[in-house]
């Protein structure tokens, strides 16, 4: 498990990570979310020890990273997967960092495989594409056979195939009980892949949420009735929200005698089958009753309604 509690970094007059708080779980995929600028690459490499924090706290296994015995076998990052000498082969690199972490030598073979870059692993890195590049980075925090993952965007800049491959292997890895934790500033692309998602903008936490609790609890639900009125009363008191009428949803109604302005209601709080159990035992007839399929980012600002949280720009499916 990572924690990470009230953590602080400050570079000059500049806050790039104001009192975060959070624990990333095994098991899981856990998601960071943020922006560019919003502070996961800097609280990254605080609980990688490679940044101190100006306050505050990250452990790994309630061991900050300085105190870990062997940080290979612990704890496997991919944070700039560019960053190798490019005049080496794959396996050379991977071998240098194996002796490096004194780990066992038949380990090389065994990640590159995993990664399935062993056709190319002796060719020279130069000539490797992105997405290669992000594997090898893949393969080095795999050496030590890590319980813990700490990739830094993985998926940035990797054509769709290279995506799902990313996707496809952090879950494998959650599966077997790891913990993993991956930054990206791309709503769509943790929407597909974590099951948690820690949502950070200019440096504070936003959001720490299960994704699916998320998506049922922004979950809404398009009612119409000609007895709205009624219907509204009745699901505001048993909890729920009405977020808007809906004119567009009603088009036609006027032949059904309804009244275009009223007649549908955006329901959110109240699942279906309790909004049609609502309205039958008061007798209130429904001519409509559809839960409306949602998005990531739909449902992060029913959560939070707010707008002003950068969500724009984490929609923005470009390259950094
Ligand atoms: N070494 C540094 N010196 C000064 N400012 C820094 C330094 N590192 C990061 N910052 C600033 O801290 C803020 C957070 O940066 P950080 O790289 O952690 O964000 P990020 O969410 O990882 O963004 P990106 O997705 O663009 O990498 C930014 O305003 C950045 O300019």
């Amino acid at each position: 498990m990572i924690s990470v509690a009230k953590i602080a970094k400050h570079y000059g007059g500049t806050t790039a990570v104001d009192d975060v708080s959070f624990d990333v779980q095994p098991g899981v995929v856990t998601g960071f979310l943020g922006p560019n600028g919003a502070g996961k690459t800097t609280t990254m490499r605080m609980i990688l020890g490679l940044d101190r924090p100006t306050s505050g706290v990250a452990t790994i296994n309630n061991r900050s990273y300085a105190d870990v015995p062997a940080p290979m076998r612990e704890v496997g990052a991919l944070l700039d997967a560019k960053a190798i000498q490019t005049g080496r082969t794959a396996r050379d690199h991977l071998r240098w960092l194996n002796r490096a972490g004194n780990l066992p030598s038949g380990r090389v073979t065994e990640v590159l495989k995993m990664v399935e870059l062993s056709d190319v692993a002796d060719r020279r890195v130069a000539g490797y594409s992105l997405g290669m590049f992000q594997r090898l980075g893949i393969a080095a925090a795999l050496l030590g056979d890590p319980e813990t993952l700490i990739l830094d965007e993985p998926s940035n800049g990797l054509d769709p195939a290279g995506m799902r491959w990313i996707r496809d292997f952090m879950k494998d890895m959650a599966a077997q009980g790891r913990t993993v934790f991956v930054s990206s500033h791309l709503m769509g692309e943790m929407q597909q892949s974590a099951d948690q998602v820690i949502v950070i903008n200019r440096g504070r936490l936003v959001a720490d949420v299960d994704v699916e609790q998320l998506f049922t609890s922004a979950a809404q639900v398009i009612v119409q009735s000609p007895r709205s009125d009624e219907l509204r009363v009745l699901l505001v008191d048993h909890g729920a929200k009405i977020h808007q009428t809906t004119s567009e949803a009603t088009v036609g109604n006027e032949s059904q005698g309804m009244d275009p302005a009223h007649s549908a209601l955006r329901v959110a709080g109240l699942g279906a089958p309790r909004i049609g159990e609502l309205a039958a035992a008061n007798r209130i007839p429904l001519y409509e009753l559809t839960p409306e399929q949602t998005d990531l980012e739909t449902a992060f600002l029913a959560l939070t309604e707010q707008e002003t949280l950068g969500v724009e720009a984490l929609h923005d499916r470009g390259e950094r």
